[in-house]
């Protein structure tokens, strides 16, 4: 249970990371449902502190709760329950990201951002109700200090407070109670799963108490669980721990594909995820993501938007690929790694702005919308269920087919025209990566007529009901 996201068998998400809720129902009608995008990933959508003294309102602002009030940077209750409404009509469903670990970060206190006051070296949280009890208190902390420093111990890891941040003790079934409440009150909403952060500081037994508390979703079956658990064999928690939970993040993978479009050659071999990585149907899979496209989590040699040719490749690869459930990142431009998104005055989001080509405005990246990315959304939901076939990769050209309800070539150096096998019915095809500008033939004996030229996007796709 808690794997299916109820989004009417389509396979991808979109986080549109620090959108804020009308810009996201506006993109749910007119990009999101028309290219069969499952659902979207929010960010934290309830109180959270202001941060202006190492940074005028960094990202990571968000990731400090206040209280469970939903008002925050992105907007208030009536913004969020009308995203979440016109989204759902046009068949995207929401995914909340939840901080639940934690509240505040020690040394600071004032106001969240609905007004509710707090004070974290007196564990003072009167928005929810938490008081100095709901914390982990330092006789369940092994280090000296009070702070998780030994990712080898997992008592450190979930008992004691990271990098500062007030650890809720979620053994309390007053703080089970509190949680399952801001929960149920999403799926009151219509909220259809959540994103669980920093879930390795979570006990899955506290988890999994939290969530027998949980109501249906509307349509009915319990929510979808996505669980962050960084975990890159450097240390003693595993992800394994977590998969009667739900989906969980696989940091690994972040790595591989970069590598793996690096070296062509070895592509097949390394996202083979014999490679160490978790089980396909409990993998929940990505390129990058807003933490380490900032280049934390350990993983410089990623890809990000920033190399759009390669990340063109791995994304519509990982979209084509019959590993794990797919996430899709869209961001916004940033020099610094602090850097909160595009912001009014007031530091509010700026709006999303749409370009005439259907590229975004007003600093937001929306790689999203290129097409090898957008486009890829559809063949990933055509061809669910199907095994890869007809496996090619010579010459910097790597192709394989979906069954016979897909094919999918790249070529590295910008070009390929060849015949290749496929498991495909003869006809005429759309290729979805051109928007259809180009037919790609498959004969009477299967055979493909590769057709790949445009050296910043080279990559082919096409499907079954996807003709011209
Ligand atoms: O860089 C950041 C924020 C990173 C971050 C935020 C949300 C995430 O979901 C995430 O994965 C990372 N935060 C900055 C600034 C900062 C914020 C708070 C603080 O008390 C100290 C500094 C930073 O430099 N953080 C230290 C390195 C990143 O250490 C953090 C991790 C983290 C990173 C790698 C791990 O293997 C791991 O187990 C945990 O998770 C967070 C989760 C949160 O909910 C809030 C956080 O502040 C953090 C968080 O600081
Ligand atoms: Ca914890």
């Amino acid at each position: 249970e808690f794997t299916d996201p109820h989004c009417d068998g389509k396979q991808v998400i979109v986080h549109l990371f620090e959108w804020k809720w009308t810009d996201i129902a506006q993109e749910c009608e007119r990009y999101l449902g028309p290219k069969g995008y499952c659902g979207v990933q929010v960010s934290p959508a309830n109180e959270h502190v202001m941060v202006t003294k190492e940074y005028p309102r960094p990202w990571w602002e968000r990731y400090q709760p206040v209280s469970y009030k939903l008002t925050s940077r992105s907007g208030n209750e009536d913004q969020f329950k009308d995203m979440v409404q016109r989204c759902k009509k046009v068949g995207v469903r929401v995914f909340v990201d939840v901080v639940v670990n934690h509240m505040a970060g020690l040394g600071r206190k004032g106001q969240g951002t609905a007004g509710s006051g707090f004070d974290s070296d007196a564990l003072s949280f009167p928005g929810v109700p938490f008081g100095r009890d709901n914390f982990n208190d330092k006789s369940k902390c092994p280090s000296g200090d009070g702070m998780v420093n030994n990712y080898g111990d997992p008592n450190n890891v979930r008992n004691c407070y990271l990098v500062g941040l007030t650890d809720l003790d979620q053994s309390q079934e007053y703080v089970r109670d509190k949680i399952a409440g801001f929960f149920n009150h999403m799926i009151d909403i219509g909220v259809a799963g959540f994103r669980v952060d920093a879930a390795k500081h979570m006990w899955p037994g506290d988890i999994g108490a939290i969530q027998g508390k949980l109501k249906n979703v509307d349509g009915g079956g319990k929510p979808f669980f996505y669980h962050e658990v960084i975990d890159q064999n450097d240390g003693a928690i595993k992800v394994t721990e977590y998969e009667s939970l739900g989906y969980v993040t696989e940091f690994r993978y972040c790595q591989k594909i970069a590598w793996g479009i690096k070296n062509f050659g070895q592509l097949g071999g390394v996202v083979d995820y014999g490679w160490g990585m978790t089980k396909s149907s409990n993998a929940f899979v990505f390129v990058d993501n807003h933490d380490n496209q900032r280049g934390h989590g350990g993983g410089g040699n990623l890809l990000t938007h920033k190399q759009p040719r390669d990340y063109k490749m791995a994304v519509a690869f990982t979209l084509a690929y019959n590993y794990g459930f797919t996430r899709v990142m869209s961001s916004y431009s940033f020099d610094s790694t602090d850097q909160g998104p595009p912001h009014n005055s007031d530091y509010s989001a700026k709006d999303v702005t749409i370009n005439q080509d259907g590229s975004c405005g007003n600093g937001w990246v929306c790689e999203h919308r290129w097409n090898p990315i957008g486009n890829m959304a559809a063949f990933r939901n055509a061809v669910t269920g199907t095994d890869l076939n007809n496996w090619y990769n010579q010459g910097d050209v790597v192709a394989f087919g979906r069954g016979n309800k897909g094919f999918f070539a790249m070529a590295k150096q910008g070009h390929a025209q060849m015949q290749l096998k496929s498991g495909m019915p003869a006809g005429s095809y759309c290729d979805l990566i051109t928007d259809c500008k180009k037919k790609i033939n498959v004969d009477g004996n299967g055979m493909v007529s590769v057709n790949i030229d445009n050296n910043d996007e080279p990559i082919m796709a096409i499907i079954v009901g996807g003709h011209s």
